[in-house]
């Protein structure tokens, strides 16, 4: 049976998207993003389970740098799921100096914190559970953490449904080395990476070829490069699977157009949405418009 390494330790919200996304195998906790996705790489695991995108917060930075960065990773499912803390304490706690958590979770119940917790410092941990081993261990007074975290370490709850945005949400990718991609659904979702040209209108050219097809897109984020100050890469997400015409069409004018770019995977969309396709940008269309310029190059149409 297969390895599913996830964003831990134990009581992550990431471990909670992984057990949504695991079909039997075992799940096992790797400390970093970058570490849950080397374990792929070097086989140690046969998946990694990571956060991609927050309501709140927008894009996990540490995954789109790991996934743009060594061996090529693929996204083969996702899980969207809704984000409120528990903050939890060791028993017989009565004052609060310090309150632990991931970044993401602390930019998520500044409010609340402020309001319930006043003068309370925030300190960032790896991550939610990570936050929780450090309280239990005496380093930090308070964690704010996934609900499900209590049952793994010897912390008592100060308070539930805590989130000053209502209904926040997390999106997780389940990431294999790259291989046989899951079958087109009609709602997909497709990742790519690229580097652009670092010249006027380059970003808008690679957005125009998505759109003079119909392709909506769902995300975008720059990244630093890190080697030239100012050089950024661009993480694009777009309705639509490769396997569709319209979308490899599209996937191959990026690819002229781009220095450098990395497909980061096909999948079905969590949220179920449905793909609008405007006229003239069908697959059929596309695979009709193909098969007329065969016909006209064999002297069939004149
Ligand atoms: O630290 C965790 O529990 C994670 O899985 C990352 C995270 C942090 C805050 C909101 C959603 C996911």
């Amino acid at each position: 049976m297969s390895r599913i390494a996830y964003f831990g330790p134990q009581g992550t919200f990431t471990e909670q998207a992984a057990r949504r996304l695991a079909s039997g195998e075992e799940l096992i906790p790797a400390e970093t993003i970058p570490a849950a996705l080397a374990a792929v790489r070097s086989g140690a695991a046969g998946a990694a389970c990571v956060p991609i995108e927050n309501s709140v917060e927008g894009a996990v930075t540490a995954t789109l740098d790991s996934l743009s960065e060594a061996e090529p990773l693929v996204a083969v499912a996702e899980v969207l799921l809704p984000v409120h803390f528990s903050v939890l304490t060791r028993p017989g706690t009565t004052e609060i100096r310090t309150v632990a958590s991931h970044p993401h979770a602390l930019a998520q119940v500044r409010h609340w914190v402020e309001a319930n917790l006043p003068g309370a410092h925030p300190v960032a941990t790896s991550s939610t559970a990570a936050a929780a081993v450090a309280v239990a261990e005496g380093e930090f007074d308070a964690a704010v953490t996934a609900p499900v975290a209590v049952e793994h370490y010897p912390l008592e709850v100060r308070a539930t449904e805590v989130a000053d945005v209502r209904d926040a949400k997390t999106r997780f990718l389940l990431v294999r080395a790259p291989g046989e991609l899951p079958e087109p659904t009609g709602a997909d979702r497709t990742s790519i990476v690229a580097a652009a040209t670092n010249r006027t209108g380059a970003l808008a050219e690679l957005l125009t070829e998505l759109a003079v097809r119909g392709i909506n897109l769902t995300k975008l984020d720059a990244r630093p490069t890190r080697n030239n100050f100012g050089e950024y890469r661009f993480f694009i997400d777009f309705e639509g699977h490769v396997a569709e015409p319209r979308i490899g069409d599209a996937l191959a004018a990026l690819r002229r157009r781009c220095r450098n770019v990395r497909f980061l995977g096909s999948h079905p969309r969590a949220d179920n949405g449905t793909t609008e396709i405007e006229p003239g940008a069908a697959n059929e269309d596309f695979t009709d418009a193909i098969d007329w310029v065969q016909s006209v190059r064999k002297g069939a149409q004149a």
